[in-house]
């Protein structure tokens, strides 16, 4: 992918951006909407793959027809609403290898803490695609990006629902090489580190905690 930051514009994915926005909207509604963008984003995230061909028969003849090429890519969730985007991208992508960063914001300092990793082997021959809903101060995805990184990953793309302005710059400075895909670039910030207008509480909203 040429471009930094990639806002999908695409009506369904904004329709169900919307739905999902709205404070009334359940938890069961909102998973559901969040695993239905979650394949939207993944088409777009994966548009670029590279392909090799196949000799195949048909019933009428053979030919060479197109499959991917290379090795299984990486699904990579941040914990815990990573998860809500994942579940989806997996049935799409089936095979896909999947790891975990386990991640969550401190509240007073907005800084990540970790408390689990785990990731697939030969992270160097794959493309990694780590997913998150919110990119808010993108402290947590740099610091996931990172963990990638060390990991052996050289190939990476962050896909998120949602992105702040400051997150999106905090990621074009510590991770210039990874491109960026959300449903929407939102205005700003407020001062708990929360997106707006954005959604809320992604994980809040996904498992209904509070
Ligand atoms: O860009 P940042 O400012 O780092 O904020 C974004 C992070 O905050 C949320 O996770 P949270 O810490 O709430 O953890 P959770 O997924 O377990 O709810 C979100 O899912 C991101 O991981
Ligand atoms: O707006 C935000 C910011 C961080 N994490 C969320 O879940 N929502
Ligand atoms: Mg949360």
């Amino acid at each position: 992918m040429k471009e930094h930051l990639t806002v999908v514009t695409h009506p369904l994915v904004q329709h169900k951006l919307t739905l999902m926005r709205e404070k009334t909207t359940s938890t069961a509604v909102f998973r559901q909407l969040l695993r239905e963008i979650s394949q939207l984003l993944a088409y777009e995230v994966t548009h670029e793959l590279p392909m090799t061909t196949r000799r195949i028969e048909t019933p009428l003849e053979e030919m060479d027809a197109p499959v991917l090429d290379g090795r299984k890519l990486a699904l990579i969730s941040i914990l815990r609403a990573g998860n809500g985007l994942l579940d989806g991208m997996l049935e799409l992508i089936p095979s896909a290898r999947v790891g975990f960063v386990g991640l969550y914001r401190d509240e007073e300092t907005l800084q990540p803490v970790q408390y689990y990793f785990k990731v697939p082997e030969l992270l160097g021959e794959r493309l990694s695609i780590v997913v998150d809903p919110m990119l808010a101060t993108g402290n947590s995805s740099a610091a996931a990006v990172d963990l990638v990184k060390q990991a052996g990953a050289k190939d990476i793309r962050f896909l998120c629902l949602l992105a702040a302005p400051e997150g999106v710059a905090r990621m074009k400075e510590a991770h210039p090489d990874v491109p960026i895909v959300t449903a929407a670039l939102d205005e700003r910030l407020n001062e708990h580190g929360y997106i707006l207008p954005g959604l809320g509480d992604a994980g809040d909203r996904m498992f209904g905690t509070q």
